[in-house]
């Protein structure tokens, strides 16, 4: 078997926040045209670790590759390759949806023409078009990360990198996501999401990692880290954690 290219490649990342490590030598591989899912407790070191593989926060230590190219020695090519959806976006949100996801694309030095009519497409698939001219800081939590995905999308990136899409996000809307995102890794895209959700990421994802405490605990496909139970089961098994339910007595209403 010949081996996978690899879409993203991170050996080593860490970063520390005055005394708290939160992410302690991360090495990971990303087969290219895989749907990856990263999951792992509160605080576990997921965005830090997305953050610094993309570009967004300077790594204390370690690298990130993108298809061949180090996403800090040459930020711009390797920012070409990625769609980026962070987590806690600040989105420049007293522009209109339409308006934000055409200047995502303009941005991406591409044809006006172009944009508009991917514009257009991305709104109607997200379900957005009413809201075309609303002004983002008037927009819902959800309806804010839908028009944070188009504006990751507008380009056609090779790899993107979607910290929670589908937090906030109804269930009808969330399916068409999970459509979009389907059909972009059939073409040969490779998708990067966290999630805490368990049971979407065993359906939705062919790669996984499990992260707590800023360190791998298990990845590979889904169903070698998932080894024969649910993913939330050994999830569970791995990060442990699970607190007792005693305590907490006085929570009652009689
Ligand atoms: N800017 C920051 N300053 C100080 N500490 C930070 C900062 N960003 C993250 N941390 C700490 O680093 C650790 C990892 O945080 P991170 O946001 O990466 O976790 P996460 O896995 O994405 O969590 P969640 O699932 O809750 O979103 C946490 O302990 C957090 O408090």
């Amino acid at each position: 078997m010949s081996t996978p290219l690899i879409a993203l490649s991170i050996r080593g990342l860490a970063k520390r926040f005055g005394t708290k490590i939160a992410v302690d030598g991360i090495s990971l591989d990303v087969p290219a045209g895989s749907f990856f899912g990263i999951v792992g407790p509160n605080g576990a070191g997921k965005t830090t670790t997305l953050s610094m593989a993309t570009g967004l926060l300077r790594p204390d230590f370690g690298t990130a590759v993108v298809h061949g190219v180090d996403v800090w020695a040459q930020p711009l090519q390797a920012k070409k390759l990625m769609g980026i959806l962070p987590d806690g976006v600040r989105l420049f949100d007293r522009l209109s949806g339409e308006q934000l996801v055409t200047y995502a694309g303009l941005l991406r030095g591409m044809d006006r023409d172009v944009v508009a009519a991917r514009v257009g497409e991305l709104l109607a698939a997200l379900d957005l078009s009413q809201d075309a001219g609303t002004l983002v800081v008037d927009y819902s939590a959800g309806m804010t990360k839908k028009i944070a995905l188009a504006s990751a999308l507008i380009h056609a990136p090779k790899i993107l990198v979607l910290d929670e899409p589908f937090e906030s996000v109804d269930p009808v809307s969330a399916a068409n996501i999970r459509d979009i995102l389907d059909r972009y890794v059939a073409t040969g895209g490779t998708v990067i999401v966290s999630s805490h959700v368990m049971d979407l990421v065993q359906r939705m994802c062919d790669h996984v990692a499990v992260i707590a405490g800023g360190r791998i605990l298990a990845a590979g496909t889904v169903d070698q880290v998932r080894a024969g139970a649910t993913l939330e089961e050994r999830f569970v098994q791995l990060v442990g954690g699970r607190s007792q339910t005693e305590g907490l007595e006085w929570l009652r209403t009689s």
